[in-house]
């Protein structure tokens, strides 16, 4: 499949580096409104939709891992960048850890967040599809925003979890579907050990879609990666500890070198 020129938001200084912010399945670019004005003092921040949702063109499913790969590779180009720092929160993830494999000259520095290089059972995914297809995506919705947040922080935030919640259900089915058959196989284990960006792996320590394990195996494979957990947390770390998920990219990227 051809790239598609997905829909992204350019903030912060236009000749600070880039960091790139790729979002998790069932979100959009807006996953990150908490990260991107601390972002935006020292970094030209440039977010997202990844295909198949918010904005962002929807072919007709299924998609690979590469297809999203090759789309942020166009948007690189697209903006005229050689090189960024780069972010990704479970699906965004992992496109962060194979476009880190497959293209190294273009990724700085990376962070993984919440993500998994090997995610099935394969056929929960092509399930998922289907029913993002057949029945839309008001019906998975409740259940998926289920694994996004801390019960604590759910009963403490109802809003936030409102908000959420119709974000997902506001995305394209076949979009869905066609990221969901992208999980379904995906396997990113063998380009572990050939990432050479410095990588921080960010864990939620009560994220039930992708636990802590999965992100300890990455830490495990990619040479140098260190390991943040943050607790509590779950699925969507970085809204639910804002400061500290923020704090962590802007340590992780500064170690490069940013605006002052
Ligand atoms: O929706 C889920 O179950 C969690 C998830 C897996 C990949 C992703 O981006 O979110």
């Amino acid at each position: 499949m051809t790239a598609v020129d997905v829909s992204y938001t350019e903030d912060g200084p236009a000749d600070a580096p880039a960091v790139v912010l790729s979002n998790s399945l069932g979100a959009t670019r807006a996953m990150w409104d908490a990260q991107v004005p601390a972002l935006a003092e020292r970094f030209r921040v440039i977010t997202y939709d990844t295909r198949g949702h918010g904005e962002s063109p929807v072919p007709d499913g299924p998609y690979a891992l590469d297809d999203l790969v090759d789309d942020v590779v166009a948007l690189l180009d697209r903006l005229g960048i050689e090189r960024a720092h780069v972010a990704g929160l479970s699906l965004g993830g992992m496109t962060g850890m194979r476009l880190a494999a497959r293209e190294p000259a273009r990724v700085d520095r990376l962070v993984l967040l919440c993500t998994s290089a090997l995610l099935g059972p394969r056929q929960n995914w092509l399930d998922r599809a289907r029913t993002a297809r057949t029945e839309g995506m008001a019906a998975l919705a409740p259940v998926v925003v289920g694994r996004w947040f801390t019960p604590e922080f759910a009963a403490a935030e109802p809003a936030t979890v409102a908000r959420m919640q119709a974000m997902i259900a506001s995305q394209p089915g076949e979009g869905y579907a066609g990221c969901c058959e992208a999980i379904a196989d995906m396997d990113v284990r063998a380009d572990l050990p050939a990432i050479t960006a410095p990588t921080l792996v960010i864990s939620g320590w009560q994220d039930p879609a992708t636990p802590p394990e999965h992100q300890q195996a990455i830490v495990d494979a990619v040479p140098g990666a260190e390991l943040l957990t943050v607790s509590p947390g779950a699925h969507l770390a970085n809204v639910e500890q804002p400061l500290q998920v923020t704090g962590a990219l802007l340590g992780h990227f500064d170690a490069a070198g940013g605006t002052a």
